[in-house]
Parts: structure tokens; sequence; C-alpha cells
């Protein structure tokens, strides 16, 4: 079988080829945002197979293998995993032109160094390569942060978490990579949930706080963000469809939250306005303690009903919503650039034509002493491949500066996701590349080299302070 050669992936001409592998290719990861699960790093968990490891949880994989019509029994059912993989190595020829193709292959041979084209007739002797490299301790969850030199990992955490294994990581002092949490609080924001005044008593248990009202919640917040900041976190992260921005007083958003602890009824514009008061006072926390505030927003989430009652959230059924986005973006900045409290941001946008709409509007608060203290958020999800990444980056050269840029993450719940870096730096250098080649940058490989080893690490090393 002819073989796919991943040395030239992305790599589009002669001077791409040079700053790839002579600047970026060998510079550290920094992977700020993930899901990955810190117990298994803290346990230095080894996989038992490469189904574990390499599709479960990943619901890019879920949706090209319904794409294919495979049955969910060989997705997220019943199957055995040996038979989900030989499904998936039988789906992956079948993904032409889409980043699974090229993520696939990259990260079978980056982990495992296998080089054959993956489909039914190698599976099984490939099923059985992987499996018997996973017995070895490199390719343990620990393990794995070594082989791709990883210096940070931020993974994704609830405010109520007790971080116990970031603390754990951080005691065994055997890992170099600085494993650090992430303050997510959609829960305490989402207060049209069902399960709020459960997530109230939750909040209340988890820092010592009785929460009777908004001075209360306000008191628990603060004690939890201390708490994951002596724990390491340095970043927060709001997954949201549309950016909220409904300026309400404090005794609006009192009255609005009295009524959730109450179980009554809160309206879409009662929400809105209780989770601007409250974004506000995070930003304030953020803010006075030197955080990068994250907003993921864009995303319509389980909309298939049946499937996600059935698999719950992130299982792949979720979708781009269209939004407007530059008033409340705009208005949520301004609000809290008026008191000198705007935390460093990086705005993600699921829907792809916000990119120069978010670039300008992060021009309207750069400052404060900080290179590119606002971020146009990196390429995300659906997003997260060639076309993507290179619109997002194109917005943010041609309206900001790229050179400022805290690149790539992996957002990945799959400890084989790294190559994803790899994946990025090959475009960016092919960029470089191609500006250089046609006369719009020097043919200055230093110059270019230092600048994307830059974007690469160094500029995220700079901004994130972990
Ligand atoms: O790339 C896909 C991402 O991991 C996606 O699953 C996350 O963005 C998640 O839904 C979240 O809200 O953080």
């Amino acid at each position: 079988m002819i073989a796919f050669h991943t040395d030239k992936l992305l790599l589009t001409n002669n001077t791409a080829k040079t700053l790839f592998h002579e600047y970026a290719s060998q510079m550290p990861i920094y992977d700020y945002h993930s899901h990955l699960d810190q117990s298994k790093i803290a346990a230095g968990y080894q996989f038992s197979n490469i189904t574990e490891l390499w599709l479960n949880g990943d619901h890019y994989k879920w949706r090209a293998l319904r794409w294919l019509g495979v049955d969910e029994a060989y997705i997220t059912g019943a199957a055995s995993d040996k038979d989900k993989f030989l499904a998936w190595a039988k789906a992956v020829p079948k993904m032409a032109g889409n980043p699974l193709y090229h993520w696939t292959h990259l990260e079978l041979d980056r982990y495992f160094g296998i080089t054959d084209r993956l489909s039914e007739h190698n599976a099984e002797d490939i099923w059985n390569r992987c499996n018997e490299q996973l017995q070895h301790k490199s390719l343990s969850a620990s393990g794995i942060l070594d082989k791709f030199n990883v210096k940070v990992v931020c993974t994704t955490d609830d405010p109520v978490d007790s971080l116990n294994d970031h603390r754990a990581i951080r005691d065994q002092g055997k890992l170099s990579t600085k494993v650090a949490p992430t303050f997510r609080p959609d829960r305490i924001l989402d207060i049209q949930r069902a399960d709020f005044r459960d997530y109230m008593r939750q909040l209340a248990e988890a820092s010592r706080t009785e929460i009777n009202g908004l001075t209360d919640l306000l008191q628990a917040v603060a004690v939890r963000v201390q708490y994951f900041h002596e724990h390491g976190c340095r970043l927060s992260d709001h997954g949201m469809g549309e950016l909220p921005f409904a300026p309400a007083t404090e005794q609006e958003a009192s009255r609005i939250l009295k009524l959730a602890l109450a179980g009554e009824a809160v309206s879409k514009a009662e929400a809105e306005a209780y989770q601007t008061f409250i974004m506000l006072r995070l930003g304030e926390l953020y803010s006075k303690h030197g955080w990068t505030m994250q907003l993921h927003i864009g995303a319509i989430r389980n909309n298939n009903t049946r499937m996600s009652a059935l698999l719950g959230k992130d299982s792949g059924y979720d979708s781009i919503l269209d939004y407007h986005l530059a008033r409340s973006l705009n208005g949520l900045l301004n609000e809290m650039d008026k008191t000198d409290q705007l935390p460093k941001t990086i705005v993600y946008s699921l829907y792809p034509y916000q990119y120069e709409a978010i670039a300008t509007a992060i021009g309207n608060f750069q400052g404060g002493g900080v290179s590119g203290k606002l971020q146009l958020g990196a390429a995300w999800w659906f997003h997260d491949q060639k076309e993507g990444m290179l619109q997002q980056m194109k917005a943010l050269s041609s309206i900001g500066l790229i050179s400022t840029f805290v690149g790539m993450l992996t957002d990945s719940r799959s400890f084989m996701s790294f190559p994803r870096h790899e994946y990025f730096r090959r475009l960016l250098c092919s960029m470089f590349g191609t500006w250089m080649e046609e006369g719009e940058l020097p043919m200055d490989m230093e110059y270019a080299g230092e600048m994307i080893r830059d974007i690469c690490y160094r500029n995220a090393e700079a901004y994130f302070g972990i």
C-alpha cells in the first residue's frame, strides 16, 4: 500500500520547511486549555488499549463515524474495545480532507512510530502493535507529557472540585510538567438550570459559606477563586452560546438570585441580567489575581435530544450557533475596563465569521503594559483544522498583531492529541513561509523563526505566568 508521509504535511514551500524544522518543531508545548483527566496524570495511569487512549471521549471521531453510518454500538456502545478500533480503522480511509485523517496518521507516527496508512486491512496488526507499546511507562498519562515535552497543561475544573489530584501531582514532585486547574464557573452563571439550587448547595459546602443571597454567593466565589489560585490556577474559562450583556444593579441581581434560590422561574432577560452582573464581579476577581479570562462563545449544545438523553453532554451533538456579538463583547469589556479591572482575556468564537469583529473589539481595550493583553482565541473545535486556523491567523495578523499570539491548545479529552500543536506549527510556518517567498516579509529566517518560536511557546509562557 502507498504510504502517507506526514513529514511534508502542510509545509507548502521550502521556506516553510526550514522554519518548521529549524525553529518551530523543537519548541516545548504549553497546553493552556484542555479537558484532560488530572486523576490519570496523578496516578501515572497506563492505558489498557489504543481504544481507551485514542477513541474514548473523542466526540470528533464519534461524529465522523456517525456520518459514515457506523452503528452506535461501535462508537459509544456495547461493542468491545477491539471491535471499536476495527470500526475506526475501517472508517479512516473515508476521511480524506478532514483533519481527522491528518491527526490519525500524525498520532500513530508520533506516539507509536507507525507510518502505515490505517485501514481495515492492517487494523488487527496496528491494534496489537499499539497495545504492546502501551504497556511501557513512556506511554502512561504522565509519560506522554514527558514524551511531548509538555511544560504546562491546564485542565478544566468546576469551582467545587477538590483539586486533590492537582495537589497530589505537585506534592509527588515527579513530573516536569506543571498541571494547573482552570476555574470554569458555568454552573454559577447558568441560573436557569433545573439543578441550580443543588449546585448552590455544593458551592456552599465547598466554600464553607452559607448561600442565602447575592452577598453570600459572591463571598463563596471569592473563597473558591482564592483556593484555585493557591492550587496554581491562572485561567478561568466560560462556555456559552451568546455572550450575555444586560447591565443590572446589585439589587436587581439579588432579586433574581433569590427567585432561583426559592425555586421560582427566572426569565431569559432576568438570567442575562444576573449573568452580566456575575461576569463583572468575576472579571474583578480575575483582574485582582492576574488571571486570564477565556470566553468560549457560540456553541449550541446537545441538539439531538434523543442521543443527548442517552449519552449526556459533550457526546458529539453540539454545533455552531449563529449570533450577534459586537455590541455585547464591547459592552462587557468596556464595563470591566471602566474601573481598570479588565483582566487578560481570550475570546474564542465558534461562529468563524466573527473573527474580524472580535479582533477589532479587543483592539479597543489593549494596553495595561501587557503585550497582547486581549487575544483573538485560537481556532476552536470545528475550526481547529487547516482552513479554520488559517482564517483565524489571517484575521489576527490583518487586524491585530500575530506576533503577540499565545498560539494553539489541544482542547482535548484524549492524551493522544498533542500533535495538534505540530499541525498548527506546520500551518504557522507555511503562512510565514508564503509571506517570505511572496515578498510580504524579508527572507530573514532568524527574524521570522524567532517570532514563530514566540507564537509556539514563549508568548504563552510570558502571558499566563504559570
Ligand atoms: O474541541 C472541542 C472541545 O473540547 C469542546 O468539547 C469543548 O469546547 C467543550 O464543549 C467545552 O465547553 O469546553
